[in-house]
């Protein structure tokens, strides 16, 4: 083994931890020596959504001490940044295993270092605790959770007092301050136990009256209250929130995917709990198809992801991408501001560098700013801030299932984006037609984008190296075409570059430096490829266009464009 990961396990061995761990690591040295290397080769880092990593004993992995340091060293960052006065902060956790394990022992440390904490009674979905650091007045917040990665998975997410996920210098300086402890016996795991007080149902009520406020249309729903609504938390906290919203908006006939109902860290009946998975959300589709719905919506296990689906223009089920939900429920935030006489001058609304250019479209059309900025929610939270008293924002998401209405809530919040979508789906039916149907409707008026993804899992240490070396391959020698269009232009944000292959021409990305690349290709498809900063993946996300004049020519044109997208992969060697 590696002489420094050898000491990093030693310190382990030596250091004060408890005894269970040790003989985790000695078992490990003993039958899985790899594993343990592994474990031990880095530090967990904060990538796009916090910390996130497989549970166990080590420094690359959740436990106990990296939870422990990671808040030592917050909380140090907290105390240096406001001194004596107060320090508030707010903790939730979502149904993983080890979720609550993890949030009391935030809140513990947390408490031990004189800050106050306000520890949620129970699992609790991502959005809430932002609204919650903004309500109860907190300068920060954690939440334990991985999202919606694999069971073996658990996270942290950390907010700052705006109620956004930490965003540069507080990102670094955090971590900086949890680099500078020595040893874990510095970390204080108790002694201010009295300093945590349990939150719980006020904040649920409040949370809940914000959301209902978001209602665009709520004499729609008076006429569609019946609307049948399939809803699936997918054992996750969404069930502590999304019926309750749902009846809030005046929504009578909701089903629950009974099989997906029970928060369990386990996800019994999902390989992945993520609703961009199809498998995902495949029981919550047969209950749907069985009595015969108008609606399926699905959240993943810390209910800031939303999937969607409805039945197409030709009556058959389908589970919408990320892009397509986001694209209607822009359209129907502009659309509506629109004509209930809200939209104002300043209106604006924030994307992300890889969600469909289609939306930079509608924003165009209608004559509002559409800001891009890089993947994670954080920077969408961020830009918002930036711009607080000075442009109104409307909506923000990202192809990724994450959408943001209002204000009142930093990070992508499912739980109001059911809600919405379940307007929308009402507004729509009272116009005798399906999401779907307005689907195809702003394909005509905007223009036909059809987005894919393809992520490419490569695990561990040697498979970070090979993804490393695919964007550095990408890098160093760009495609000159693509499925036979000529690549015009190439954006690196890495570099802050952008590039017009044809005249030469290039230009300042202003964007933080992102491991990011994008060929623009002569027929205004566009590639993106990056590292994902959540899990163990690569990511390619194409986007490709053409006009549809009417609907009968659909499908034709969908497959035309699917062909597209399957060309380039074939041509990038992707498949
Ligand atoms: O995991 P979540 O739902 O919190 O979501 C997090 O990760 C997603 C995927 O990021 P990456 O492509 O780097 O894996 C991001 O799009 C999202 O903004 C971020 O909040
Ligand atoms: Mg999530």
């Amino acid at each position: 083994m590696d002489a420094s990961i050898q000491a990093k396990v030693n310190e382990w061995l030596n250091g004060s931890y408890d005894e269970a761990t040790k003989e985790e690591i000695k078992r490990l040295e003993k039958d899985s020596p790899d594993e343990l290397a592994d474990a031990f080769y880095r530090n967990l880092e904060f990538g796009t959504g916090g910390l996130r990593g497989i549970m166990g004993v080590g420094t690359n992995r959740m436990n106990k001490y990296t939870v422990g340091m990671a808040t030592q060293g917050f909380a140090n960052y907290l105390r240096k940044t406001y001194g004596d006065k107060p320090v508030k902060v707010a903790i939730g956790h979502d149904s993983r295993n080890n979720s609550r394990f993890f949030a009391e022992t935030t809140a513990n440390v947390f408490a031990a270092n004189g800050i106050e904490v306000f520890l949620f009674e129970a699992l609790r979905p991502t959005p809430e605790l932002s609204f919650a650091i903004r309500t109860l007045g907190c300068q920060a917040g954690v939440v334990c959770t991985a999202s919606h990665n694999p069971k073996e998975y658990n996270g942290y997410k950390a907010y700052w007092s705006d109620g956004g996920q930490l965003v540069p210098p507080h990102d670094k300086n955090v971590i900086r301050e949890v680099e500078a402890i020595s040893s874990v016996a510095d970390v204080k795991f108790t002694g201010g136990e009295s300093r945590i007080s349990i939150i719980g149902k006020d904040t649920d009520e409040a949370y809940i009256k914000m959301v209902k406020g978001l209602s665009v249309y709520p004499e729609v729903i008076s006429k569609q209250h019946d609307l049948k609504i399939v809803y699936t938390p997918i054992h996750g906290t969404g069930i502590t929130l999304v019926p309750d919203v749902l009846k809030a908006y005046g929504f009578t006939n909701v089903s629950i995917v009974e099989e997906q109902a029970t928060p369990d860290g386990n996800f019994p009946t999902v390989a992945y709990p993520n609703p961009e998975e199809s498998e995902a959300m495949s029981i919550g589709l047969k209950k749907a198809k069985s009595i015969d719905a108008d609606i399926l919506a699905g959240t993943d296990p810390d209910a800031d992801r939303v999937g969607v689906g409805v039945k197409n223009h030709k009556g058959e089920w389908v589970l919408m991408n990320g892009n397509q939900t986001a694209v209607l429920a822009f359209a129907y935030a502009i659309e509506a501001r629109k004509k209930k006489g809200l939209a104002q001058p300043n209106d604006m609304v924030i994307k992300t560098i890889v969600t469909s250019e289609m939306i930079d479209e509608v924003a165009r059309q209608n004559e509002i700013t559409c800001y891009n900025v890089l993947t994670g929610f954080k920077w969408i939270a961020e830009l918002l801030k930036e711009k607080e008293g000075k442009e109104n924002y409307v909506i923000g998401g990202e192809e990724s299932f994450g959408l943001m209405i209002g204000d009142q809530v930093r990070d992508k919040d499912a739980v109001a984006a059911v809600a919405l979508l379940c307007e929308m789906a009402a507004y729509e039916k009272e116009q005798g037609r399906t999401l779907y149907d307005k689907l195809i409707e702003l394909y005509i008026q905007y223009g036909f984008y059809l987005e894919h993804l393809i992520s490419i899992t490569k695990k561990g240490m040697r498979g970070q190296e090979e993804i490393a070396e695919m964007m550095q391959g990408y890098r160093n020698n760009p495609p000159a075409a693509i499925n036979g269009s000529p690549v015009v232009q190439l954006l690196d944000y890495q570099l802050q570059v952008g590039k017009n292959l044809k005249t030469g021409e290039s230009w300042d990305i202003t964007l933080p430096k992102s491991n990011v690349l994008q060929f623009i290709l002569e027929d205004g498809t566009k590639i993106s490829a990056r590292p994902s900063g959540t899990e163990p993946k690569i990511k390619f996300y194409f986007s490709v266009n053409t006009k549809l004049a009417a609907k009968d020519q659909f499908d034709a044109t969908y497959a035309e464009l699917e062909n597209r997208i399957k060309g380039i992969i074939t041509d990038m060697k992707l498949k």
